[in-house]
This record gives C-alpha cells, sequence and structure tokens, in this order.
C-alpha cells in the first residue's frame, strides 16, 4: 500500500556455468563490487545470494523495527555464546546478531546511519603496512559513491560527491528532541558539523541513503540500473558452500546449494567474496582455508594455515538507560508517529516521520579521554527520542530482565529521550569459528565486547559526558526534561553514579552495534594474523579476494556501512587495474 517492493531481475544459471568472476553475496559491498566490475563489457559476472529479494518494508525506514521479527525468514539471527562482560541486565546474555540474508545484505534492515570514520582511521590502516588505503586515497571512493542532496556549505562541499550512485541527504523529519540537538551541544561548546568531512568533534544531524523518503541500499544503488547489462547476472537463493581450488591453491570457481540441488560455478578470472563479516570467514574456513588447529578438528582438510581468518573481530560498543523523560504533552512516541496522518503524509508526499529509522535524529562526536584533543572523537553520543518506557515498553521491554522491567515500570506511557554513547575503537577483540563443517550451521559468533578493561573506563567517562549532554538547558526548557535519576536495581548498592555504579549499570546495559568487523583483516606479508593483502588478495591462494566488511584491520570511528561500500569500490578498482582495465 505505502511502496511497491523493489524486483531484481535475476537469473537461473545452468550447472558447471563458466564466467570472468564470480562475486558471492549480495550486500553492501558485493552490490558495489559486481556492479563497477559488470562496467567491463567484456567481462561476465555472477552474482550468488544466499537470500531471495527484500521485502517491501525495508524502503520504509521506520519500519526497520519490523526486522527484529525472530521468524524473519530473509535474516539470519546468529546467536553467541553467554556475553559475560555486557549485556548482564537482558533476559538472555547469549545475544541475536541480525545478518540480512536477502539482495541488499544487511544493508536493507540496518539503522542507514551513513558516516564515513575519522580520516585517522584510514591513514592508520594504511601506515599498518597497507598502502592506499590511506585517507587522501578513500576519500575519492567515498564521493564516487555518492550522490549528496542536502545543500552544502562551501567549506563542505569539497569532501561530498555529486551523481554517485548512492542518494545521501540529511535526516529530512525530526522529532522534538532532534530539533533542539545542535542547540543543546553549543551549550557544552560544541558547533554543527558535518561529520562526513575532516571535521569531526561537534554535533551533527545524521546522513541517511534515501532517496524521495525511501532506504537506498547498495543493491538499489549499484544493481538495479544496470541488471540490464547482459554481462550481468544476479542468481538467488543460492547458497555457497565451498570455494573450489586446484591443486595449486587456484580459486577456480565455486559449489552452491540451489534448490536443493548443488551446483558448481567456475571463474576464468577471480572469485570474490563479500559474504559479510560472519559469513565470509566461515566460508574460508569451509573451503580449507584458516586455522589449521581449527579445522583439525573439525575433519576439515587444511589447504592454506591462515591463522588470522575469524580473529580480529571488532564490534562498536553502545550503553542504554541514560533517560530523560519529556512533558506529557510532547510526543515522539513510535507507535503515535505511525498514525494515520503520517501514513497519508508518507503515501502522498513520501515525507514526516515514516523517512526516518526509528529514535534516529542527531549525534555528538566528542573525546571524553582527551577532551583537548580537537578532530579526533573517541565517543559519539547518539540521541534518540526513545525511552524505554515509551509506547507501553511493547517495542522495547521485552527483552530486559524482570528487575530491569520493573525499573521502568513508573515510565510505562511516558515519552523522553537517551542519550547512548558509542565506543568508536573498542580494544576488545572476538572471535567467528565454525560450529561444525555442516555448511548450513550458522557460524559462531564471540564478540566478546568490554573484556578489554580500557573499554569500560572509557564508557565510564563518556557516561558523564552524556549525562550533562542530556541535562542542557535547552532540552530542560523547551521539552520539560527530566533525568530518571534512579539507580537500577542490580546496581543500587553503590553510590548513585559513582565511577562503581557506571561500570556496574555499563556491565549490565551495554550492548554490540552489530558491526561485524575485522575478521579476515588485511595485512601486510608480515603480520602473521592477515588474511589478505592491501590488494584484498587472500594470502596463499590464487584469484581469490575478499571485499566486505570483514577486511577492516581497524574498526573505523563510526557505523561502518559507508566504509563497507568504499571497501566495495575501492576492490572493484583494484581488480580492474590488476587486470589492466584501467
Ligand atoms: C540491526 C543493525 C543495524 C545497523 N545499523 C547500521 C547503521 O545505522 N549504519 C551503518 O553504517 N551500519 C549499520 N549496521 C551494519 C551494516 O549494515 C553492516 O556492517 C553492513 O551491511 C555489512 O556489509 P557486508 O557487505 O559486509 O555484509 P552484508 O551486507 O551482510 O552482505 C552479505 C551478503 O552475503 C550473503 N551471503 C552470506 N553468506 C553467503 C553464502 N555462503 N552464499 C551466498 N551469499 C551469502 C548474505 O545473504 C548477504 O546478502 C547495522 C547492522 C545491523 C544488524
Amino acid at each position: 500500500m505505502f511502496t511497491t517492493p523493489t524486483v531484481y531481475t535475476t537469473s537461473v544459471m545452468p550447472d558447471d556455468t563458466i564466467v570472468d568472476f564470480i562475486v558471492v553475496g549480495s550486500g553492501s559491498a558485493g552490490s558495489v563490487v559486481a556492479g563497477r566490475l559488470s562496467e567491463v563489457p567484456d567481462w561476465e559476472v555472477l552474482l550468488l545470494e544466499a537470500g531471495g529479494q527484500p521485502p517491501a518494508f525495508t524502503k520504509i525506514p521506520i519500519l526497520q523495527m519490523a526486522s527484529a521479527n525472530p521468524n524473519a525468514n530473509f535474516i539470519n539471527f546468529y546467536k553467541t555464546p553467554p556475553q559475560k562482560n555486557y549485556n548482564q541486565f537482558l533476559a538472555s546474555n547469549e545475544l541475536t546478531y541480525p545478518r540480512g540474508r536477502m539482495i541488499g545484505g544487511t544493508g536493507a534492515i540496518n539503522l542507514m546511519v551513513h558516516s564515513r570514520g575519522n580520516p585517522q582511521d584510514y591513514d592508520n590502516w594504511a601506515q599498518l603496512g597497507n598502502p592506499g588505503w590511506d585517507w587522501e586515497t578513500v576519500l575519492k571512493y567515498f564521493k564516487k559513491s555518492e550522490d549528496y542532496r542536502s545543500p552544502l556549505e562551501p567549506k563542505d562541499a569539497p569532501f561530498h560527491g555529486i551523481g554517485g550512485p548512492l542518494s545521501v541527504q540529511k535526516v529530512g523529519w525530526m522529532p522534538p528532541v532532534g530539533k533542539l540537538a545542535i542547540e543543546a551541544g553549543k551549550e557544552l561548546g560544541l558547533e554543527e558539523i558535518d561529520y562526513n568531512t575532516e571535521t569531526k568533534i561537534g554535533s551533527n544531524i545524521l546522513q541517511l541513503p534515501l532517496r524521495d523518503g525511501q532506504r537506498v541500499t547498495s543493491a538499489d544503488a549499484y544493481l538495479m540500473p544496470n541488471l540490464r547489462r547482459q554481462n550481468l547476472k544476479l542468481q538467488i537463493n543460492s547458497q555457497v558452500i565451498k570455494i573450489i581450488l586446484n591443486n595449486d591453491n587456484v580459486a577456480i570457481g565455486v559449489r552452491y546449494v540451489h534448490r536443493n540441488k548443488v551446483k558448481r560455478a567456475f571463474a576464468r578470472r577471480e572469485v570474490i567474496i563479500s559474504a559479510g563479516g560472519a559469513d565470509t570467514p566461515k566460508l574460508l574456513m569451509l573451503s580449507g582455508i584458516g586455522p589449521r588447529e581449527q579445522l583439525d578438528k573439525l575433519g576439515i582438510k587444511t589447504r592454506v594455515d591462515l591463522p588470522g581468518v575469524g580473529q580480529n573481530y571488532k564490534d562498536h560498543v553502545l550503553l542504554e538507560g541514560i533517560h530523560w523523560t519529556i512533558h506529557p504533552n510532547i510526543s515522539s512516541s513510535v507507535l503515535s508517529l505511525l498514525g494515520p496522518s503520517a501514513l497519508l503524509r508518507y503515501q502522498e508526499k513520501r515525507e514526516g516521520p515514516m523517512t526516518v529509522p526509528p529514535g534516529i535524529g542527531a549525534s555528538y562526536f566528542i573525546n571524553v579521554g582527551n577532551p583537548d584533543e580537537p578532530t579526533v572523537p573517541d565517543i559519539q553520543v547518539l540521541l534518540a527520542s526513545q525511552l524505554v518506557g515509551q509506547d507501553y515498553g511493547i517495542l522495547t521491554l521485552g527483552k530486559f530482565k524482570q528487575s530491569v522491567q520493573d525499573y521502568y515500570k513508573p515510565t510505562l506511557g511516558r515519552d523522553g529521550f537517551s542519550m547512548s554513547p558509542v565506543l568508536l575503537r573498542p580494544k576488545s577483540v572476538g572471535t567467528v569459528t565454525l560450529k561444525s563443517k555442516n555448511p548450513f550451521d550458522p557460524p559462531v559468533l564471540d564478540p566478546n565486547c568490554l573484556s578489554h578493561p580500557d573499554d569500560v573506563e572509557l564508557l565510564v567517562k563518556a557516561s558523564k559526558a552524556s549525562v550533562q549532554l542530556g541535562n542542557a538547558k535547552t532540552f530542560r526548557r523547551s521539552l520539560g526534561a527530566e533525568p530518571i535519576n534512579k539507580p537500577f536495581p542490580d546496581c543500587a548498592h553503590l553510590e548513585y553514579q559513582s565511577d562503581d555504579y557506571w561500570r556496574c549499570h555499563i556491565r549490565g546495559m551495554a550492548g554490540v552495534m552489530a558491526h561485524i568487523s575485522g575478521t579476515c583483516k588485511m595485512a601486510p606479508d608480515s603480520d602473521p594474523m592477515g588474511v589478505v593483502t592491501p590488494r584484498l588478495k587472500v594470502r596463499g591462494v590464487k584469484n581469490l579476494r575478499v571485499m566486505d566488511s570483514s577486511v577492516m584491520p581497524q574498526i573505523v570511528s563510526a557505523n561502518i556501512n559507508a566504509a563497507v561500500i568504499m571497501i566495495g569500490e575501492r576492490g572493484a578498482d583494484l581488480v580492474k587495474e590488476d587486470h589492466g582495465k584501467i
């Protein structure tokens, strides 16, 4: 009714098809890679995707919340082992990690924040021995990908691209608290910035991949317009179960399952894996490329002993539970935003609250470890127009254990907002391992967040800064904002808002953002934990590359999707360069 589903043209290839390039996974990176490689008219490109067509609701930003439905068959919900250092106030500390299993991948269910990270992130990648990934180089690819559609200040214009495949614009509709975000930041000395430039400390309105009020995924931007090319084929419901290596460790094709039948496809030139930070290491290991010890245990013959596969797993950590109520007459409740006038406004004009993912609006990039640092933040505080008890807790409360549900009871039906600090460069490291050698078993994700004490200590400082932000006079004056000044029951034995109290709050209420990265990291040959070279070639194998979030040597200081798209853009150019096409 409000939108029609995007239907991609797909093909069913005969068994033992031979093409030039096989790309595995049509998510945020894979769609870019396949779209760009097919620009070379004499290259045949086959894109294999495990999932199917994306459901229509994924196009409507506010319906992002529907992807939490555990029965959705277009999402893989991967369970973690019990996590001991965080999320202790959830009903279960075995977390569920959603990964999009459809054309568009996780980019079709994410919260749409488009943020590139800090120039220093990429200069660090280069300094670690990865030439060609410095800020100056990657900026060209960020710009190449982008069609920026909001008004630009002259000083910010050189950092944005116009006319690229991916529409990006500032959040168009704001809840009442979002409209005050910039003014509130000024009280604490934070000026408004465009965070996708080189200016990185300050308040900001978030940027989203959006066009005409609808989500734009990499698949919309890079595949949809190009599927009429004869040399680009997209085959769905095709889960790759093994990379085929010949006796000389050259990748010559893949084995995949389509309609309950095992089929093969062969690549004259290269196989490129873009299955995402969880499934890429899984597929490499199933193919005998990974830590020998682990493969031996599962009875998988090692073809290349690469100890780094599945290691170096980094994710951003976000702290919940720092909240304010607002005046009862002011509403930003998600369910009330879905009322008839908003629905009509969306249907007729593609405007209003439905054009924004739930709660999303503005944020603050700050440095709490070194407040004098002028350009590199260590924390992003996300301002969300959401209170846990909002909408009678229907959307938010169920995941918590009973004592926390009781804690929020007095706020049931009230509106409010939260300040959620995010650790931009966590030091804790996790792993992705195989459950078994059955390709249909999920991988075992163990993010192991907050295992490094420095992460907790930085969050203590960030919590205090977040309280200061929410207590800004602007919010109190205009919205009647009142902090929920009450300890969580499990931390009530500690002095309220002392460092020890915050440590307890953090262990209970911090959680992952599901930004799996680094699990097949790019590194020079001298680093034994490196999985791919700076040209994204898998070490010890010929004609095999990885291009997705798993190649990041270090996680970037922002939501990672924009960087993943950049990796796809840069990766496609590396292939073209290596084959003499540019
Ligand atoms: C709830 C949520 C909210 C998020 N919010 C944000 C946000 O606001 N901003 C942001 O920047 N990032 C966000 N992210 C993260 C971001 O969306 C992902 O990091 C990004 O999409 C990863 O891209 P990728 O290409 O590495 O993998 P994916 O996009 O996951 O693509 C992998 C694709 O490969 C397919 N595949 C996997 N295995 C196989 C196989 N064996 N054979 C064939 N196909 C296979 C999958 O079906 C999928 O289509 C969020 C993530 C989640 C889960």
